[in-house]
């Protein structure tokens, strides 16, 4: 499977801000759930996924990103990253772990507490993405050319092996739905968290 935009210069712009800007608890913990199952679906199929990252990819577009197989980045001009601390916001555990598989703990770290985002050419200099592609179709291309590695690979081997070495993160969110839930509600209820968010959305208007 492919993931990959219809959007002209945007590949995912990330969760929707507003979800979480003077949130009501039910929509609220409606938009998380659906997160975490989505991720969780996402992370666990037992079919190769590729991003082909032909825009922009902040935070949930960078955690989605990630959570494929590959990924394929349309270069240079678009930029990606765990980029919550710039909200003045917590990127979540099983955000950040996913992040640590791809990247390393060290880099992760740095990525992760000063919210960069990358553009293609330093993405792919840290392993953020695993190659750079001048242009949407070429991109296209590649992440085809490496799904069809797997022709010749047994899917169970395949399945298992991804089981093994993503199983960590995937448990904990398994164990801690509710919790990691809860957690976001009364994180975004603090006065503090709100304030943050105003201020980051009023930055992005024009
Ligand atoms: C101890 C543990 C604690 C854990 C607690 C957990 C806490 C919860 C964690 C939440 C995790 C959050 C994940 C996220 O994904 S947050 C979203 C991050 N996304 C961004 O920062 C993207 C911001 N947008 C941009 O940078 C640009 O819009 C972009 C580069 C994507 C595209 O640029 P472009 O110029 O094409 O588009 P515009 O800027 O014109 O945007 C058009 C309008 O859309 C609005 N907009 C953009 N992105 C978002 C968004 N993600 N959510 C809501 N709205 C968004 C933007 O304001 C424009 O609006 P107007 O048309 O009204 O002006």
């Amino acid at each position: 499977m492919i993931l990959t935009s219809g959007l002209q210069k945007v590949f995912c712009a990330g969760l929707d801000i507003t979800e979480f800007y003077n949130p009501n608890p039910d929509r609220l913990s409606k938009f998380w759930t659906t997160l975490q199952d989505t991720w969780l679906s996402l992370y666990t199929t037992s079919f190769p996924t590729v991003s082909v990252i032909n825009g922009h990819s902040p935070a949930g577009g960078c955690l989605f990103a990630m959570s494929c197989d590959y990924r394929v980045m349309v270069g240079p001009n678009y930029t990606i990253g765990l980029n919550e601390t710039k909200l003045g916001i917590v990127a979540p555990k099983w955000f950040q772990d996913t992040m640590v598989a791809v990247i390393g703990q060290r880099k992760a770290e740095v990525s992760l507490t000063t919210g960069k985002m990358y553009t293609t050419d330093e993405a792919l200099q840290i392993g953020l993405i695993d190659e750079s592609l001048p242009d949407a179709n070429s991109a296209l291309k590649k992440g085809t050319q490496f799904l069809n590695n797997f022709q010749k690979i047994s899917p169970w081997a395949y399945k298992m092996t991804k089981d093994i070495s993503r199983q960590p993160t995937v448990q904990w969110l398994i164990d801690n739905k509710q919790k990691d839930l809860d957690f976001v509600i009364k994180y975004m209820q603090s006065p503090t968290v709100q304030k943050n968010l105003e201020l980051y959305l009023q930055s992005l208007k024009k």
